[in-house]
């Protein structure tokens, strides 16, 4: 894959953050996500590549732009012909959340993202719309700790791994009726839990890096950020699996299919034959390289959020790639018009 793409697609989560930083604070979700949604298409279609969405807006929000299967990159344009030839460029996947954390946003609240993947064709896996069981922990837990063990176990594991005990380890958890027995595990084996009521890929990526005073992330999240937190996580060699959920009853909320039977059948029309398989991030995110990029719209543990001052704003990003092997953290200033100033920090 062209490693350039890697320097664009910083744009990309840029601009889509700008967009739903304007509406931070206003109680509007939908608007939030539309704006960000709608920022992150139109910088896409600027890039010279050929990509596709497997991972979108599409399913859960029936929304118009960035659905699974809509083509993006200059080549898709009308007049495409006169500047590019499809047939020179390598076909990449695009997994995006323009705003992972929409009430986040519309709250007010941290760790809220604008946030994507990319990879070879084929290169990240396509999750449907279900809930995912999800286990991320830091490069020295990779391959000890287990998604088919219990929390207490894996919390024995980590703390060996780390070098510390129990009560010094913090778990991300998604605050939801879901996880009650959890929780009560996670606390009666002694370590300490953060409750977050949104932005599980936030939590797991966090996971990778020292001093973010995050060590784990347990529980069921949506299977599309699963994918997205795998892709980082792959390229950062931490530890992630995933489980699809397919029983309503287990999750206790509305968005997966009406039964368990009609999601087993859906996920069998998609060719997913052992629905219980435990996927670690080389299989989410298999692709030879991978790509992924995210900007704060609201502050967070690894990113500020977006900052606007007359004439412009400023913004935190994080782009990792597998390929050149770097994480790295860009601060931006975006000059809108002629700014009176420009803020060192
Ligand atoms: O919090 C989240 C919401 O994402 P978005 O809709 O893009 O703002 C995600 O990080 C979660 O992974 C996930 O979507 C959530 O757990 C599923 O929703 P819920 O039924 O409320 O748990
Ligand atoms: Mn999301
Ligand atoms: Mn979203």
């Amino acid at each position: 894959m062209d490693n350039a793409i890697g320097l664009e697609i910083i744009e990309v989560v840029e601009q889509a953050a700008i967009a739903s930083a304007r509406w931070m604070g206003k109680g509007e979700k939908n608007t939030a996500d539309q704006v960000a949604v709608e920022a992150m298409r139109q910088r896409m279609n600027k890039i010279h590549m050929r990509g596709k969405i497997v991972i979108g807006e599409g399913e859960r929000d029936e929304a118009p732009m960035l659905y699974i299967g809509e083509e993006v990159g200059i080549c898709t344009q009308p007049d495409a012909k006169n500047f590019c030839d499809p047939e020179q460029l390598v076909e990449i996947d695009i997994a995006v959340d323009p705003c992972e954390g929409t009430n986040l946003v519309a709250y007010g609240q941290n760790g809220s993202m604008a946030v994507l993947a990319i990879s070879e064709k084929g290169g990240l896996f396509a999750a449907p719309d279900f809930y995912m069981k999800k286990l991320a922990a830091p490069a020295v837990a990779k391959n000890h700790v287990d998604i088919r063990k219990s929390a207490t176990e894996n919390l024995k594991i980590l703390s060996d791994c780390m070098d510390r005990s129990i009560d010094e380890l913090v778990v991300v958890v998604m605050d939801r009726p879901r996880h009650k027995e959890l929780i009560k595990e996670i606390r009666a084996a002694g370590a300490r839990v953060r409750l977050i009521s949104d932005g599980d890929v936030s939590a797991a990526i966090c996971c990778a890096f020292s001093g973010t005073n995050i060590h784990a992330l347990m529980g069921i999240g949506a299977a599309p950020e699963g994918v997205i937190s795998a892709a980082a996580m792959r390229a950062l060699g931490g530890h992630f699996q995933g489980q699809l959920i397919y029983d309503p009853e287990v999750v206790k909320t509305g968005l997966i299919g009406e039964s368990k039977e009609s999601n087993l059948e859906r996920l069998a029309s998609m060719g997913i034959t052992d629905p219980d398989k435990v996927y670690n991030a080389e299989e989410l995110a298999s692709g030879e390289t991978v790509l992924f990029a995210a900007c704060g719209i609201t502050p967070g543990p690894l990113m500020n959020g977006v900052r606007f001052f007359h004439g412009g704003a400023r913004t935190e990003s994080l782009v990792i790639s597998s390929q050149s092997k770097t994480a790295r953290f860009v601060d931006t200033v975006h000059m809108f018009e002629a700014p009176k100033t420009i803020q060192v920090r």
